[in-house]
C-alpha cells in the first residue's frame, strides 16, 4: 500500500505457494483504492484469472488488444504456442469453424451415415471430437 500512498510508481512480484493467500491480498488492496473512490483496472492473462479477481478482465479484453488468430496459429514459436493461453482459445475457435465448414462429425462411434455424419478422419477432426466431448473446455497448459 506505500508505493499507492506515495503516488510511486513500482512492480511487486508475489510468489508463494497455492493457497496461501495471494489472490486474497489482491483483493484486499483493491477494496482499500476502491473505498477511497479511486479506479483500479485489474488485468491478466487468462479469462480464469480474471474470474478470480473482483473486476478482474483480461489484458486483450481490458485494453482492447488486437488479437490476431492466424498470427498464433502459424507464425509463433512452438514453445510460445504450447505456454500461451490465447493460443489455446485461438485453436478452439478455429477447431470450431473447421469443422462446422466441412459438416458434422461422427464422434460417438456411431456408424456415419450415408447423408449426414462423416467419421473422423484427420487430426483435426479427432481434436474437434475430443473438444465436443468435454464440452468445449480446452485443458489449459500447466
Ligand atoms: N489472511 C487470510 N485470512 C483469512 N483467509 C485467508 C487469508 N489468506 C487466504 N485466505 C483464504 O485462503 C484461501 C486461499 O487463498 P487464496 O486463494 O488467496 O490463495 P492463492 O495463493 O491465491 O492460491 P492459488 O495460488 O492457488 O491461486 C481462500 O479461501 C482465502 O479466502
Amino acid at each position: 500500500m506505500d508505493y499507492y500512498k506515495n503516488q510511486q510508481g513500482g512492480i511487486i512480484f508475489l510468489d508463494t505457494p497455492g493457497g496461501t493467500g495471494k489472490t486474497f491480498l489482491i483483493n484486499i488492496i483493491l477494496a482499500e483504492i476502491r473505498a477511497k473512490k479511486e479506479i483500479v483496472l485489474v488485468l491478466v492473462s487468462s479469462g480464469i484469472a480474471a474470474t478470480l479477481r473482483d473486476s478482474g478482465r483480461t489484458a486483450h479484453s481490458g485494453l482492447k488488444l488486437p488479437l490476431n488468430v492466424t498470427d498464433y496459429e502459424f507464425r509463433a514459436h512452438p514453445q510460445e504456442i504450447a505456454d500461451s493461453h490465447i493460443h489455446q482459445g485461438a485453436r478452439s475457435v478455429k477447431t470450431i469453424n473447421t469443422t462446422s465448414l466441412s459438416g458434422p462429425l461422427s464422434c460417438s462411434g456411431q456408424r456415419a451415415t450415408k447423408t449426414f455424419l462423416r467419421q473422423p478422419q484427420t487430426t483435426t477432426d479427432r481434436h474437434a471430437c475430443q473438444m465436443s466431448q468435454t464440452n468445449h473446455h480446452p485443458t489449459l497448459p500447466k
